[in-house]
């Protein structure tokens, strides 16, 4: 396992880059400290300058001549064994970020343990912790356990030395070398980027012309220059912030629009249609940082599990092992971020007693939402390999029940193993498709559906979403969502006496996948309302888009993106349930399939006029019929794509019959 890769600007809320953890830790060893002062022109350069961060002049050779998978490496930088990137998240400070009194304080370590190093062993995890299910998401790390080291790139980080006590000091000095190398390369492209094309008061050349090298090479399928594709990113990018004065005349937005999702494709490699529908998300601006963003992975978190250790007795054992980490962040008080480690994380004896659980920071958000309180009986509908179910019953304290629900029997293995590593003994484990629920069980205090999806926000995890993602997933996928949705709501108790409350969520960041399939359930479930998430950061859902309205209690929803908080694409939203499910709402699921809506358990509580009234809107919803069409279409457009004739297949049908 090397050091270095995995170094990364910390997660979720903002969190104070100061180097003084460090220069104590050194002090502490008796070595040298020699921080590095910023100007604070120099900060400003380096955040301003995030859409191409690097780390050394190797890493910036290899951007200009390959896929920027190789170019995104450079999103961490390395000083002094802490990451120097920064997210910019505007409105929060860093002088508020502080240390609960119970919360783990690295300074507070032993440092001579540092140099009580030991190997970790080479064990790694069985088929049982294998998830089985490639076509949806989950946003959980823990699979990542199956492999011991945490970098793809082996070869490169086991040539990095090893942080420990004796070479602390080598390392630091290696470390403010490369930032210093950093620096001057990050000086030296944008001279050469200004005297390429950005010169000031000029009106920068972008949309393809026949004659133009990138076009011609685009069109004889030659491999463009990716320095060039780039430049003229940006450069379109600047076009699009100031239009009325860089445009070239004649020419309109859309087609500098166009051409930017066209290059978007040529350099990140994804389809058009998935580049135009996360385009459509953000800014021009907003959405090159999206990009990039998914190009380099997201900082490795593991979560404490409290039913067996204590954060701060976990952080010790860890760093006595060589790891280097420190708290995730105010807003949790179970999480440690892994800047380096010398072992395998999914191997150590602490692991293998399950005093901890690699997961993603953005995974711990559901849980943290929905908040569920000792002796009570909670759903986790979809919850296989079991990260949040896990965190729940700590969260209960092993009281009360967790019904972990997971059709999927593979991955239900892995949720197995999982929950008795971890010790969760408040659970149990069930397997159905859970929209037959409430069907098997209902009357829940609280539910979770962290629901299958298409995986939108966990790109850096899976680069594959970039293009086998096709019209036909965004149509099937938020159908399931809709329906599981339902199903979750109606398996909750609206009169429980201390909850009554639905999470959603999802590893995606597209609306059809969230707003839309939140939008749905208040319209076919007006005994629902949605509520705060009593999450501390997240940006607000939609209220509108592209022309559509939602209703605005939406803006309660919470999304995540990693460019803004260097957390997994996510979505969270938290229903209260207020009242029964009225006899005469839709069936959650096709007819035929889980019974109809008579099965269905029925609160005798009415529904008062109000809820009646925001049920009417019935933007986000689906007609079988209708959707029975458009999927019919997808279908035919998915055929069509590759190659196939679409009336084949009714042909075929046809003569089945
Ligand atoms: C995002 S993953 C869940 C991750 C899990 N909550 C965790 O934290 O470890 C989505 C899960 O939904 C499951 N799933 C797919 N279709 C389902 C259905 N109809 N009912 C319930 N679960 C389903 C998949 O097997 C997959 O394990």
């Amino acid at each position: 396992m090397g050091a270095g890769r995995r170094m990364k600007r910390k997660q979720g809320a903002p969190e104070p880059l100061s180097e003084e953890h460090y220069a104590k830790l050194k002090r502490k060893a008796g070595l040298p400290v020699d921080i590095p002062t910023e100007t604070s022109d120099n900060k400003r350069r380096r955040i301003g300058k995030n859409s191409q961060p690097k780390t050394n002049g190797a890493t910036r050779k290899k951007a200009s001549v390959s896929k920027p998978a190789a170019v995104d490496k450079s999103t961490t930088a390395k000083v002094n064994g802490k990451s120097k990137a920064k997210s910019v998240m505007p409105g929060l400070e860093d002088s508020d970020i502080e240390l609960d009194d119970d919360e783990f304080d690295a300074d507070d370590l032993d440092i001579e343990k540092l140099s009580d190093l030991e190997d970790g062993g080479g064990a790694t995890l069985g088929d049982d912790f294998l998830g089985s299910d490639s076509s949806v998401f989950d946003s959980d790390d823990d699979n990542d356990a199956e492999k011991p080291t945490f970098s793809e790139d082996e070869d490169e980080s086991d040539a990095e030395e090893k942080l420990t006590a004796a070479n602390i000091e080598g390392l630091s000095r290696k470390l403010d070398r490369q930032l210093a190398e950093e620096e001057a390369a990050n000086a030296a492209e944008m001279a050469e980027s200004a005297l390429q094309t950005n010169i000031d008061g000029e009106k920068p050349h972008i949309i393809d012309d026949e004659e133009d090298e990138l076009s011609a090479k685009t069109n004889a399928l030659l491999a463009p220059d990716l320095q060039l594709l780039r430049t003229r990113i940006t450069e379109n990018i600047r076009v699009l912030d100031d239009f009325a004065n860089l445009a070239e005349d004649g020419r309109s937005r859309s087609e500098y629009t166009a051409q930017l999702i066209k290059d978007v494709c040529a350099y990140y490699g994804y389809s058009e249609y998935l580049a135009e529908k996360l385009y459509n998300l953000f800014t021009p601006r907003e959405a090159f940082a999206f990009f990039e963003a998914n190009e380099s992975a997201r900082p490795v978190v593991i979560r404490t599990n409290t039913l067996r250790t204590h954060r701060r007795d976990l952080a010790q054992a860890l760093i006595n092992r060589g790891v280097t980490l420190e708290p995730v962040g105010k807003w949790s008080k179970v999480g440690l971020q892994v800047f380096e480690s010398t072992v395998p994380l999914g191997a150590t004896p602490e692991y293998l007693a399950g005093h901890y659980i690699l997961q993603a920071a953005s995974s711990f958000l559901p849980c943290m939402a929905l908040d569920p309180q000792e002796n009570e009986r909670v759903l986790d509908m979809a919850a296989a390999p079991g990260g949040k179910t896990t965190y729940m019953a700590a969260m209960m304290k092993n009281t009360g029940v967790v019904v972990a629900n997971d059709p999927n029997k593979a991955r239900a293995k892995g949720l197995i193993g999982n929950i008795h590593r971890l010790g969760a003994r408040n659970v149990i484990v069930s397997n159905y498709d859970a929209r037959e629920f409430p069907k098997p069980m209902g009357g829940f205090d609280r539910v979770l559906l962290d629901a299958p999806c298409s995986g939108t926000g966990v790109i850096a995890k899976d680069p594959s979403v970039k293009t086998n993602k096709t019209e036909l997933d965004f149509m099937q996928l938020p159908h399931t969502q809709k329906q599981l949705l339902l199903a979750a709501i109606d398996s909750v108790n609206h009169s429980s006496k201390s909850g009554g409350y639905i999470v959603y969520s999802t590893c995606s960041v597209t609306i059809e996948e969230n707003e839309q399939v939140v939008q749905y359930a208040l319209s076919r479930r007006p005994n629902v309302k949605l509520v705060e998430t009593g999450l501390a950061f997240g940006k607000e859902g939609f209220t509108s888009f592209m022309g559509k309205k939602f209703d605005p209690s939406l803006r309660l929803t919470r999304r995540y993106y990693p460019h803004s908080y260097n957390v997994d694409g996510f979505y969270v939203a938290k229903f209260k349930k207020i009242g029964p499910t009225p006899a005469k709402a839709s069936a959650p699921r096709d007819k035929g399939v889980v019974g109809n809506s008579e099965e269905q358990i029925i609160d005798k509580t009415p529904i008062s006029a109000d809820e009646e009234e925001s049920g009417k809107d019935d933007f986000g919803g689906w007609d079988e019929d209708e959707d029975k069409e458009y999927m019919e279409k997808g279908r035919r457009n998915a055929m069509r794509r590759r190659g196939l004739d679409p009336r084949s297949n009714i042909k075929a049908k046809k003569g089945s019959k």
